[in-house]
């Protein structure tokens, strides 16, 4: 934790939702004028797509079925409680990019003038001097593997889990990767299953660290995620909020802005699909103020 650098950690599954969500908090950065360091998860994979299937060849050739990007082998953890530490204490480190397909590439090469493609990195670059926080997006924001003495978590000032229930988090995966990432459905299916051994060790375990987490939940059958063809829409959907403390949260002024709200426990307030992002707006600016104001004072 640092009140000079402050870091907001959005972390959720693959399909989740957190690029979705990171929207929501880009207007809240534009509106309050915030300058962040953007910080994309899977720019700490170990391994670019080409290695990744060797790796994944090899792992299986060894018996290893659960190789997946959700785990520590895949992923460079350490790199990234350093890249944490170093900007919570200087406000400076490094970030680079996974470019998913051909048309991220391009954003980049031009930017670069390189000719990188889909399933590669860019090269890593400075975080340029005088951003006003830290933010991250991806997998693995709050992660700890104790085995290698890895704590990601701890540095973490604002951690938000986005998770919505699992089956629809597996359409929503589903059918992004078919839809823009040019797999097929069964290709999703089995890497769904081969990161179920990290899912359930690394991912999951770091929504018992999050400080707010948003849990979109369907109203409507999901039953069968592997045959489903939409994703369910805003209006067909409620969103959980669940907050780890709180004592100091103003859950009656939230109720008398957010239409439609409910508690459901003494910690955790349901609002209507259609207001997630107005939700997270004002549930998390005077939060980002605050850390913003405890910076000015360190
Ligand atoms: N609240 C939402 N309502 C409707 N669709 C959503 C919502 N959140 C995400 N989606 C859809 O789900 C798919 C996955 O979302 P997104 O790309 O944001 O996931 P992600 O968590 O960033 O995944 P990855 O880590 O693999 O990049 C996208 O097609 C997105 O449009
Ligand atoms: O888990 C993921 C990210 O959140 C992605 O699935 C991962 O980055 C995929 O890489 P590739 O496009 O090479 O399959």
């Amino acid at each position: 934790m640092s009140k000079k650098h402050p870091i907001i950690s959005i972390t959720g599954s693959s399909g989740a939702g957190t690029s979705t969500v990171k929207v929501a908090f880009e207007h809240i950065f534009r509106r309050s004028q915030i300058n962040p360091a953007i910080v994309e998860g899977d720019s700490f994979h170990r391994y670019n797509r080409a290695e990744m299937r060797q790796a994944m060849i090899k792992a299986e050739a060894e018996g290893n079925r659960n190789f997946s990007h959700f785990g520590p082998e895949a992923n460079i953890f350490e790199e990234l409680e350093k890249q944490f530490k170093t900007y919570g204490e200087t406000g400076t480190g490094k970030k680079r990019y996974y470019l998913h397909n051909d048309d991220e590439a391009a954003v980049h090469n031009k930017r670069l003038g390189t000719s990188l493609k889909g399933g590669e990195f860019t090269p890593w670059e400075d975080i340029p001097p005088g951003t006003d926080l830290l933010f991250y997006e991806g997998l693995h924001g709050g992660v700890v593997d104790a085995k290698a003495g890895v704590d990601v978590a701890k540095w973490v000032d604002l951690l938000v889990g986005v998770v919505p229930i699992v089956n629809l988090e597996w359409i929503q995966k589903i059918q992004r990767d078919t839809a823009e990432r040019g797999y097929s459905a069964e290709a999703v299916v089995d890497t769904i299953l081969r990161r179920m051994y990290d899912y359930v060790h690394y991912i999951t375990p770091q929504f018992s660290r999050s400080h707010i987490d948003f849990q979109r939940v369907p109203v409507v059958d999901t039953s069968n995620p592997f045959i489903a063809r939409d994703i369910p829409t805003a209006d067909e959907s409620l969103v959980v909020i669940r907050f780890r403390d709180p004592k100091n949260v103003d859950f009656p002024y939230f109720l008398s802005m957010i239409n439609g709200s409910f508690m459901s426990r003494p910690n955790t307030i349901v609002v209507p699909g259609g207001k997630m992002g107005f939700a997270m707006e004002i549930i998390l600016t005077p939060i980002i103020h605050k850390l913003l104001e405890n910076k000015k004072k360190a």
